[in-house]
Parts: structure tokens; sequence; C-alpha cells
């Protein structure tokens, strides 16, 4: 199975480019008929004699490591310039270096699809995939839960009067603090990414003979027919190219970062742009790469008064969602808490890290402001340039909701059982105490949850900006389609890897029922 480029065979029924978080899911569900064939052609190694890599709690070695694509930003006046974007290159994509909490979207999500042209794609339709997902998805263990986590728990739901919630995925919610879900196997904290839980029961007992992964083996461009998508052409890991080709469809699933990145080097997106790289142009279609969302966060940081114990499944197993504004069908504040002091960016601005601390990081659930990814070269080696336009909408609700988290984070800090941990606040301060020099602040170390989404987004057949349709084909082509991050509309309000999973899950019920019906994409 695990074929090696010269000798894989150059055509196939289905190319999967990208064996990240919901390429792995479309290669498996494919290949449950013995008949098919996939090649999953994926530019990282594999996974699975790796611990470093299926290990969940060393997943910060990881970022800005060689399994890391590693991504920069533009620069960001009204933001921080100085984020890197982690990308992960290796089989599993991002489940395989992230930290694997695991939200269903909430029914208002979905919803919001729909309502936003994406026919088919409301909650109705779309809850029942999660109980197809493949992943180990559990609270955290009770070893896992330290003692100090379980005091912000309880100290958060005291100070703002939340419910205490056991299994975020069990009901929709609103508000709430608790323990997260996570998709890990907790006695020897494995993780269960997208490639351990779909891919690797088959690569081990080799019982699905149609499918061939391709390892370090990079996509650079889209081969023709007209305005069909006939295959891919791939560079191996010794520089060898080769033309791959597809009975039936290539499936686009190289993440919100590089599913767009090919689309343009291979002329497809905004014909303005690509005539002025000198990129010949294939299909004008204005939507590729705009759209670029992405979940914001700052922090703020506390120091402790002495070492907290040492349990956890990833330093971050515990988190509060918040709805501030009653006609919001969801949260629109959520947290992360660290049981680390998490200071890389206040660092740069000359703030200290503490020997022992944690943090707490505010972001934005349903962010405003909306970015754009393009390329700045024909040459394919040249990363695109991401611009987020962070904090750019037009009524400042997005920095708002950073001010509004940092307030509620300091009641929570006051409360016990928190309080009797902390020592002082480190960062900001609690000198920092002005609406616009918080949000200065909070906006110069703004980090990312690592989020980013939407720059191939679905919509209706007939609107001009969306790039695929609801059954997720690039709208004026045939032969190819998409189903990665890069298609939401919006961002969920909670952590988007299961809204990922669930896509690829639908994609290939989308692309059997095309099949079996003997139609073509
Ligand atoms: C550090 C970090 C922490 C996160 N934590 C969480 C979390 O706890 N919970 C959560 O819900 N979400 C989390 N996320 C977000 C979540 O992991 C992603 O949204 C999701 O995994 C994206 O899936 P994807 O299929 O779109 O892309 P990916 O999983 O990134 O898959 C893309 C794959 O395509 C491959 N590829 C790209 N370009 C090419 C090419 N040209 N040729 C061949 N192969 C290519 C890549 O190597 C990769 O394997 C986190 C992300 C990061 C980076």
């Amino acid at each position: 199975m695990d074929t090696p480029l010269p000798e894989a065979p150059a055509e196939y029924d289905y190319l999967i480019v990208g064996g990240g978080t919901a390429g792995s899911v479309i290669a498996n569900r494919l290949t449950e008929d013995a008949d098919v064939t996939v090649a999953l052609i994926e530019g990282g190694p594999g996974d699975l004699d790796r611990p470093d890599v299926l290990t969940l709690r060393r997943w910060m070695g990881l970022l800005g490591g060689d399994l890391d694509y590693d991504y920069p930003t533009v620069p960001q006046p009204r933001g921080n310039s100085h984020i890197r974007h982690s990308r992960a290159r290796v089989l599993g994509g991002c489940s395989s270096h992230n930290t694997l909490i695991s939200f269903k979207p909430l029914p208002s999500d979905w919803d919001e699809w729909q309502e936003l042209g994406a026919d088919g794609w409301n909650a109705t339709v779309m809850d029942p995939y999660y109980d197809r997902l493949l992943n180990n998805i559990v609270p955290v263990a009770e070893k896992d839960r330290n003692a100090i986590a379980r005091d912000f728990v309880a100290a958060a739901r005291d100070a703002l009067d939340v419910p205490r919630i056991e299994g975020f995925n069990a009901a929709p919610f609103t508000e709430g603090v608790g323990f997260f879900d996570l998709a890990y196997h907790p006695e020897d904290n494995k993780r269960s990414s997208a490639s351990v839980a779909y891919l690797h029961p088959h690569l081990i007992a080799g019982d699905r003979p149609g499918l061939t992964l391709l390892l370090e083996t990079w996509a650079h461009r889209l081969e023709f027919a007209g305005d069909r998508v006939t295959g891919v052409r791939v560079r191996g890991a010794d520089g060898t190219d080769r033309l791959l080709t597809a009975r039936r469809e290539v499936v686009l699933c190289a993440g919100a970062v590089d599913t767009p990145r090919l689309l343009l080097l291979s002329g497809v997106g905004p014909a303005e742009d690509l005539t002025e790289l000198g990129i010949e142009v294939r299909h004008d279609l204005p939507g590729v790469g705009e759209n670029l969302i992405d979940h914001p966060e700052s922090v703020i940081v506390w120091e402790t008064d002495g070492p907290i114990p040492e349990n956890s499944a990833m330093d971050s197993d515990a988190g509060l969602f918040v709805r501030r504004n009653p006609e919001s069908p969801g949260p629109d504040l959520m947290f992360h808490f660290y049981q680390i002091p998490f200071t890389d960016h206040p660092e740069r601005l000359g703030w200290e890290r503490p020997a022992h601390g944690v943090s707490m990081t505010p972001n934005i659930p349903k962010p405003r402001s909306r970015g754009r990814l393009y390329l700045i070269s024909a040459d394919p080696k040249v990363k695109p340039a991401l611009d987020f336009r962070y904090f750019t909408d037009e009524d400042d609700e997005d920095a708002r909701t950073l001010v509004d988290g940092v307030r509620l984070a300091r009641r929570i800090a006051a409360s016990e059982p928190l309080a009797g941990w902390l020592t002082r606040e480190v960062f900001p301060g609690p000198e920092v105490t002005d609406d616009e020099e918080l949000s200065a602040l909070l906006r110069s170390v703004a980090h990312t949850v690592y989020h980013p989404a939407g720059t191939c987004r679905m919509g209706a057949a007939d609107d001009e900006m969306a790039v695929v349709d609801p059954r997720l084909r690039i709208r004026g082509l045939s032969g190819v389609r998409i189903a990665d991050a890069s298609v939401f509309p919006t961002l969920p309000a909670v952590n988007p890897m299961l809204g990922v999973l669930m896509t690829g899950e639908r994609a290939s019920d989308l692309i059997r029922e095309t099949h079996r019906g003997g139609d073509h994409a």
C-alpha cells in the first residue's frame, strides 16, 4: 500500500491531494469499496513510527520544526505582525500536531452555512456525521485533570455564573466551563488524529489494496482537458516530476492555505492577479483566496506561587464559553486555560516570563474581520501571502471581544479557589485598565488559535464569489472538488477540527453518490 513513487501506477479512480484531516477520512471511505483505486498524495512523511508526532502532549515541540510549513502573515496594522501560522507537513495534517480539542459544531454554526447558500449543510443533515467519526473522542481523563485547571473551572463557574459542563458534545450550549473532550487515548496519551483513526488500521492490516499512499510527494499543478481537471503534476522527494491522472475525480484536501495556493498556481483564481504574475488564466474564479478567516486570541498571564502539578493531557485541557450578547445564537467569547505561562509575544515587547504561571487566552468565536490569501510570485516554492486583516471590522467588535475577555479573566482570577494559587498578574499587568490601552496591548500580542479557513468558500451555485457549490464542486470546472477547512463559509463558534472531519465524511458521501449514479463530477 505504501508504494514508492516510481513504481506507482499513474492512473487512479481518485486522486486526493493532501493526506491531512479531511483527506484521511475521504481516502478511507472511498477505499471501503474494494473496486475503487485512490492515490493519497501527501507532502509530508508518514506518522506510524513517530512518537514525537503521536504523543499528544509533545504538540508544542512540533511547531516551527521540520514538520511545519510555517506560514508568516503580512504586516497587520491593527494586530500582531509576528504571528507564524503552523500547518503540519505530515500524514494526518494538522490533526497530527494540534491539541485535538474536539467540539461538534453547534447547530447554529451549520444552519448559518445553509443560510449563506450552502444548501444541504444544515444541522439536521450534518449532526449525524458526528456519530460516524472513527476518532476516539473522550473527556479529559481524571488522571490528566490538573488541580489548577479544576480550580479554574470552579472559579469561572462561580465568578461568571455559567454552568459547569461535563461533556461539551452532549448537547448544544451557549455558555459553560469545563474540561474538553479530546481525540486521544488517555492510557498512553496517543493521538487519535485523522491518520491514526482512519488510516493506521489499514496501513497495519494491509487490507485496502485500492489505496496507494504517496508520501513526501508535492502536488504543484493541476492538469486540465478544457474545463475538466484530469490529473495532478507531482514532485517526489527525489525531485522527480510526474503526472498522475484521475479516471473519476481529483479531490483537493490540502488545507486552507495550500488548496487555494495550488489553484492559483494552476491558473484558477482572480484573472487580474494571475495575469499580473504571469500565470496563464485557466479559469477566472474571483473568490479563490478571499474570505480568509481565523479565530484570533490574546493572552493574560499570571505568576503562580510555585510549581504547578505535572499531570495533564496537553497543557490546555479546560476552557470557558460566554455569551455576552443574548441575541447571539451561540457563545461570543471563548477562553482556553493554559497551565503554562504563554508569554511568547509579550516577551517580544519586554515582558518577563515567570518561572511558574498560567494563562487564559480569550478568543473570538465568530470573528467579523475578513482577510485574503494571494500569491506574490509564480514560483511554486514562494509561500503565499496571508493577510488576515485582524481587527479591521467596522464596528471594532473583534477587538472589543478581547478587552471584555481580559475583564472577565480578571474576575475569574480574583475568585477562589483559583485566586489562592496566583501571586500577580504578569501580562498585561493590573495597572492597565483603560479600554483603549488594553485594546492596543492585547492586539499587539494577539496570537492565532491556528484555525485559518474559508479561502475557497462554499456557496450557492450562482454566488460569484463562491469557489465551490454545495456539492463541493469547483464552480465552472468539472472533475474536481474541494474538501477541507478552505470551504468553510464561516468558522464554527468552537474549535473546527471535528467540523473538518465531518466535512470529509459528507464529501465522501457526495462523491460516492455521484459515481453510484454513473455520473461524472
Ligand atoms: C497548532 C494547532 C493546534 C490546533 N488545535 C486544534 C484543536 O485543538 N481543536 C480543533 O478543533 N482544531 C485545532 N486546530 C485546527 C485544526 O487542526 C485544523 O482546522 C484542521 O486540522 C485542518 O484540516 P484540513 O484537512 O483543512 O488541513 P490539514 O489537516 O492541514 O491537511 C492538509 C494536508 O495537505 C498536505 N498538503 C498541503 N499541500 C500539499 C500539496 N501541494 N501536495 C501534497 N500535500 C499537500 C499537508 O501536508 C497536510 O497533510 C489546530 C491547528 C493547529 C495548527
